[in-house]
């Protein structure tokens, strides 16, 4: 019963196999931060534990052991998402662990943007997430043009239109993500519908309205937030940070969406060929030839510029301060994922 509920959580021999054996010491998963506490799921239910060095590198999704008061180790995670810290450029911030699959979710309508998908790609690829794009508002358009548009961006991509207004298409269409052992994280744009499908998934009644007058003032809806279980048995995460996914040390992860890109490159007579007016440029042959849309070599360019610019800034203060410890294991998380493709499972 106890392992049934823990593996329902997302516990997996790849956390099983960092327990020393013989060691009095209990897991569970963090469902919220605190400033020097912690609020965690394990086997026996509701958990506050005390975190003596402070939470602060510590985040919602992650697994830690602990002694029943406090945590005495945070496990190495799977997948870390991390975004440029709001305030300071130059840090990266821990938001998630553990997220199985990013949900982007978008609207069948203006909200629709490419860039804006294939960034929110770039930092699910960057921390190992599996992407999965949610089109929202199918009541409203065709979904057609949408779910080709979104499929073609990546071959990573796999794409779904609903109506997030009917809870029961929701779950029937979603589960796949949110079952047992499954998270999932979303991120998308004020009102495409991100509260409305979570209320869906966890059984909770919608706090959103048609008309929201506090969207003027920028207040959300949703504030305080963070790994709930969903009707699936899954979990769902979904902390204020997640929805502000700025590019930071996502070179890999701009590099493996826009792979048809950097394989083209790769044919380019120079090696540091800027694809501008350079002879033997495989990617203008390319746009000439019609094959390569013009747009998505300037929307790579400029993700590859805001991720150098950011990442720059980072390395910066990194030789200033050496406390910095997180590229290496979100760096080999990426790399399994990418070894065992998003869908596999443990
Ligand atoms: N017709 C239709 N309306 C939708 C759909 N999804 C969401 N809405 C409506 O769009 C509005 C915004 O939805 P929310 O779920 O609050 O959007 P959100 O992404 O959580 O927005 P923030 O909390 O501001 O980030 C609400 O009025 C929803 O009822 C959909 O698929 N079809
Ligand atoms: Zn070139």
């Amino acid at each position: 019963m106890t392992d049934l509920l823990l593996s329902s959580l997302g516990w997996t021999p790849h956390f099983a196999s960092q327990v020393e054996p013989g060691k009095a010491c209990t897991p569970a998963r963090i469902t919220g931060v605190e400033r020097s506490h912690i609020l965690a799921l394990g086997a026996t239910g509701p958990l506050r534990l005390l975190v003596p060095q402070g939470t602060g590198s510590t985040a919602v999704g992650d697994w830690v052991l602990h002694d029943g008061t406090t945590v005495t180790r945070r496990l190495a995670p799977r997948t870390e998402l991390v975004r440029r810290n709001a305030g300071d450029t130059s840090r990266r911030q821990l938001i998630a662990s553990n997220v199985d699959t990013l949900g982007v979710v978008t609207s069948c309508n203006a909200d629709f943007n490419p860039a804006r998908l294939e960034r929110y790609l770039s930092v699910a690829a960057q921390a190992g997430c599996a992407p999965l794009v949610i089109l929202t508002k199918a009541d409203k358009a065709d979904p057609e043009p949408y779910l080709e548009q979104a499929r073609a961006l990546s071959p990573l991509v796999v794409a779904l239109a609903l109506n997030a207004k009917h809870p029961e298409e929701v779950v029937e269409r979603l589960t796949p993500w949110v079952s047992e052992g499954r998270t999932l994280a979303l991120v998308g744009s004020s009102g495409v519908g991100k509260t409305t499908i979570q209320n869906a998934l966890t059984g909770v009644q919608a706090a959103t309205q048609d008309i929201r007058a506090d969207d003027a003032k920028g207040r959300h809806t949703t504030t305080a937030r963070a790994l709930r279980r969903t009707l699936a048995g899954g979990c769902l995460i979904d902390t204020p940070g997640i929805r502000e996914l700025g590019l930071v040390d996502a070179a890999e992860g701009v590099g493996e969406v826009f792979s048809d890109l950097v394989d083209l490159a790769s044919n380019c007579r120079f090696r540091d060929c800027s694809h501008d007016r350079e002879p033997g440029c495989a990617i203008q042959a390319a746009i000439a030839a019609g094959t390569l849309d013009p747009d998505r070599l300037r929307r790579f360019q400029k993700l590859e510029r805001e991720d150098r610019a950011h990442t720059e800034a980072l390395h910066q203060r990194h030789a200033r301060d050496r406390t910095f410890g997180k590229a290496t294991s979100q760096g080999a998380a990426r790399a399994k994922w990418k070894r065992r493709g998003p869908e596999a499972e443990e």
